[in-house]
């Protein structure tokens, strides 16, 4: 594994405010460069981030036995063990557009009927997320140029959907000074996703150099990252980046990860426009499902361990 020891500094989207020229500049800079950015003024507070996390902590401190009734195997398929994406790695996933019966339906079955706290809080938590993730693609969608978000965000994107994954890591107790891998090199999926991360840190992103970077834990502040159904929409201008989870300290990490995805049955397909004149076509058209299975169906074992992007599956031979 390449030691990490840059830091970079991610620009700030704060959605209180009117995106200034400046800010979208160095906004569009890292889509296009770097494909992370921080969101802050999102309007989630301090408070509901801990009640999750502390409720999602006690989901996991459940028995083997009874997380298992979640998953993989079961008919919710939920809940991911550990040993599938990594010895480190599980995770609960808990789909919109109604937050409330995807988690009430896991919380049934682990805790009884009587226990709807957690669902409401999802509830409201993935409705937040909704409104986040229509302002963060606006903004996205300014930095290409040409009132991009006021010409295609009702047309194209109006019918993305939300989930999310909470996900716990749990490093060995006796990994020494060792840093782990807690979740291995990949690209998402989605469109964009928005990630809180506790204070333990740990996520890395990829430069095109190859340079891994630490992307830290901010006060108030949320990771977006662009993804691969965003960077064949956009002809490649976006950059959907490699990212991976490294586990430096043996304590618990927990993350919130919700991924803003196209409806399955959409045409990914940049629209003349953004791909501009005189420039190549980048990727070909393909429906938003077929590049789901291809993933699933070239990972089998893997989780999303990377191993073919949607570059290997849409991308045309001329690349822009
Ligand atoms: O746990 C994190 O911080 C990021 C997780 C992630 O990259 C993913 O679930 O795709
Ligand atoms: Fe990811």
């Amino acid at each position: 594994m390449p030691e990490p020891n840059s830091s970079i500094q991610l620009p700030v989207l704060d959605l209180s405010k009117p995106l200034q020229s400046t800010s979208l500049s160095s906004l569009s800079q890292a889509c296009r460069e770097l494909g992370f950015f921080y969101v802050t003024n999102h309007g989630i507070s301090k408070k509901t981030f801990s009640q999750l996390c502390s409720l999602s902590r006690n989901i996991f401190a459940l028995p083997q036995e009874l997380k298992l009734k979640l998953g993989p195997s079961s008919s919710i398929k939920s809940y991911t063990p550990r040993f599938i994406a990594s010895p480190y790695f599980e995770s609960l996933r808990v789909c919109g557009p109604d937050f409330y019966t995807s988690a009430k339906s896991s919380a049934d079955k682990l805790f009884g009927q009587q226990h709807s706290e957690l669902s409401e809080m999802l509830q409201e938590y993935g409705s937040k997320m909704m409104e986040i993730s229509k302002k963060v693609m606006e903004a996205v969608l300014k930095c290409l140029g040409d009132n991009c978000d006021t010409k295609f965000y009702n047309s194209e994107f109006s019918g993305c959907h939300g989930y999310l994954r909470i996900v716990n890591y749990s490093p060995p107790e006796d990994g020494g000074e060792k840093e782990i891998e807690g979740l291995g090199m990949h690209t998402d999926m989605s469109c964009i996703t928005i990630v809180y991360q506790d204070e333990i840190g740990g996520l890395q992103m990829r430069l095109k150099e190859g340079e891994w970077i630490d992307v830290d834990p901010c006060e108030d502040s949320l990771v977006v990252n662009i993804g691969d159904l965003m960077q064949a929409w956009s002809n490649g201008q976006l950059r959907s980046s490699e990212h991976r989870v490294v586990l430096k300290q043996p304590v618990n990490r927990l993350s919130l990860a919700f991924f803003w995805c196209f409806e399955d049955e959409k045409l990914v397909l940049a629209p003349d426009e953004v791909v501009g004149k005189g420039n190549t076509r980048a990727y070909k058209q393909f429906v938003c499902l077929d590049y789901l299975k291809f993933r699933e169906s070239n990972e089998e074992g893997k989780f999303e361990r990377i191993g073919y992007t949607v570059k290997d599956f849409a991308g045309l031979e001329h690349k822009v």
